[in-house]
């Protein structure tokens, strides 16, 4: 009985696209005919209409390129019913990576929502260990982190019971409605009051910007602040709030509850620390100690999960018997949700999540963009793709040698500091690379490069949702870093022409350069739209008289 856990569809109207391609081929061809037969004698003229036959070659070349995704796009769709019947709950331990950085931008109210929304997956609680890297070092994501810790032994059974959706306190009770079952309305007004007051708690703390004494007595993670401490110059910081091995660490029904670690990797002014990149090196490292779970999934802290079967729907990959060995990561698209329908910047990424991402997907496997993404441990560890190669899907459930907590905490510390990784691979043959504004992007690639596909998803009901962009400001920031960051992937030596070449196929590296060449773009770009005006003003006409 042959049952795959996922299958692969083609895009409807794809005959009708191509007819479309090769019409605008066609007239691309007109265009640069017309151009290259019609060139101006010597004069102001000429000079300008040669400018023009450049951009105009350009932008046919960048538009082949982008053929190398349109053409073949697909869709991703999982059996979890399937994966339910053949695995039942025997499924794979997942270590969940949260990072936040800075407590002023990123508030920790928030950042907890996200943590929360991602403790209470449909996923056995005791496969499942939350990681929070905070590169601001702060006690006020620290204390919100321990009041999460709390609350959570009320919020999960709660969003279980009732198989809620989306599972970020803030998100659900922001857009749901007071139940009508007055005996579940009880329960929700007890929840959303716990909740607004824990909220408030978290939040006149942080406008305080210090912790009362009387909350620091209840654990002993506050003592590491004591020394006053700043953001960037700490020592390491490890503390486990919830140890799911603990056979006390229970919710408010007895159940068993995720592990739940707060991180703050060690930082001082002469060590460079490598962003987010530099985050999750250290906590693929400390995770190693305490879970050291088979996969890894990652997400910023301002995308709380939306949709509690997300876990399992990667899973369908990894777990598929025909192709999974081959998936090295499963990406989700990064959704928002503070966007208008007609946002003018096109910051919703439509363009992006509902085609290219889909089409770079057949040819070979959709990057990695830095959150909402499940990879295997092994592969972010550098290792290289093997038709022979068995995942070692029980890894992180034989509990090491029953240490005790203190024990595992200072050997976390050990590799959360800022030498560790002094004379080693990490950054670069290891991890996540250093050096990249976009340390995803170049990350996935060596991924691919090392052999390994992955696979994009884009369930109806979206994965994760989060903040973008909006203003003018911010979208020029994002852009800046996203097209900076991909043409300097570009000039390196990881360029995916000659990094690439003979490891992935030539649409595959064409699919990389959309955005390795994205930046170059805008200078053909604003030659079109000036020249041609500035041309009107003298009387140079540069297109042809209607
Ligand atoms: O020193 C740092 C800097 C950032 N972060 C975290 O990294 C994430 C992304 O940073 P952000 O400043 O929000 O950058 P964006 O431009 O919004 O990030 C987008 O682009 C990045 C580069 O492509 C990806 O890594 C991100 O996942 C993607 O959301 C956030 O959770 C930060 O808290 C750290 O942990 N440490
Ligand atoms: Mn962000």
């Amino acid at each position: 009985m042959e049952s795959r856990l996922f299958a692969t569809e083609k895009f409807g109207g794809r005959a009708v696209y191509r007819f479309h391609a090769v019409t605008v081929f066609l007239g691309i061809c007109l265009v640069l005919y017309y151009r290259v037969t019609h060139v101006p004698g010597s004069g102001a003229g000429r000079a300008a209409w040669l400018g023009m036959l450049a951009a105009e070659l350009w932008f046919a070349f960048y538009w082949v390129i982008t053929q190398s995704v349109r053409w073949s796009p697909i869709r991703r769709r999982t059996f979890k019913d399937r994966l339910a019947a053949r695995y039942g709950e025997r499924l794979p331990c997942v270590d969940i990576f949260v990072c936040t950085a800075d407590p002023k931008s990123e508030p920790p109210s928030l950042v907890i929502a996200t943590v929360l929304s991602v403790m209470a997956y449909n996923y056995p609680s005791e496969k499942l260990s939350v990681y929070l890297s905070d590169d601001g070092g702060s006690i006020l994501t620290f204390y919100a982190l321990w009041e999460a810790s709390t609350f959570a032994k009320h919020w999960l059974p709660f969003c279980k019971r009732y198989n809620i959706q989306p599972r970020s306190p803030a998100a659900y009770f922001s857009e749901s409605d007071k139940p009508h079952d007055l005996h579940v309305l009880k329960e929700w007004s007890f929840i959303k009051g716990l909740y607004e007051e824990m909220t408030e708690r978290i939040d006149s703390a942080a406008m305080s910007g210090e912790i009362p004494e009387q909350i620091r007595v209840n654990h002993k993670g506050f003592a590491e602040w004591n020394t006053g401490i700043t953001s960037k110059d700490h020592q390491p910081i490890v503390q486990i709030l919830i140890d799911g091995k603990d056979k006390n660490a229970v919710d408010s029904e007895a159940n068993v509850l995720p592990t739940l670690v707060y991180m703050a990797r060690e930082k001082r002014p002469q060590y460079p620390h490598n962003f987010k990149a530099g985050a999750m090196n250290a906590l693929i490292r400390v995770s190693s100690v305490i879970s050291n779970s088979p996969i890894i999934m990652n997400v910023d802290c301002d995308m709380y999960s939306n949709n509690s079967d997300s876990i399992r729907d990667a899973l369908c990959f990894f777990l598929d018997e025909a192709n999974g060995h081959k998936i090295g990561f499963v990406q989700y698209p990064q959704n928002y949700n503070n966007m208008t329908k007609n946002n003018i910047y096109g910051n919703s990424l439509n363009v992006i999540n509902q085609m290219e991402l889909n089409g770079i997907d057949s040819v070979g496997g959709t990057l990695y963009i830095g959150t909402g993404c499940f990879h295997r441990r092994e592969i972010l560890c550098g290792r290289w793709f093997t038709q022979d190669y068995k995942e070692d899907w029980d890894r992180g459930t034989r509990g090491k040698t029953q240490q005790c907590i203190d024990q595992t905490e200072e050997e976390a510390k050990s590799l959360a500091t800022c030498t560790y990784e002094q004379n080693t691979q990490w950054g670069n043959e290891i991890g996540l690379k250093y050096g990249c504004p976009v340390e995803d992007v170049i990350t996935g690639l060596a991924i691919h490069c090392r052999g390994w596909k992955s696979v994009y998803i884009n369930p109806p009901r979206a994965a994760f949702i989060g903040v973008g962009p909006t203003t003018l400001a911010q979208t020029i920031l994002q852009h800046k870093r996203w097209s900076e960051g991909n043409f300097s992937i570009f000039l390196s030596k990881y360029c995916p022409f000659f990094f690439g070449h003979g490891k992935i196929t030539l649409r595959h590296q064409m699919g990389y350069l959309i955005y390795g060449l994205w930046a170059p773009n805008s200078l053909p770009t604003l030659y079109y739209v000036i020249i041609p005006s500035l041309g009107l003003l003298k009387g140079t006409l540069l297109f042809p008289e209607v």
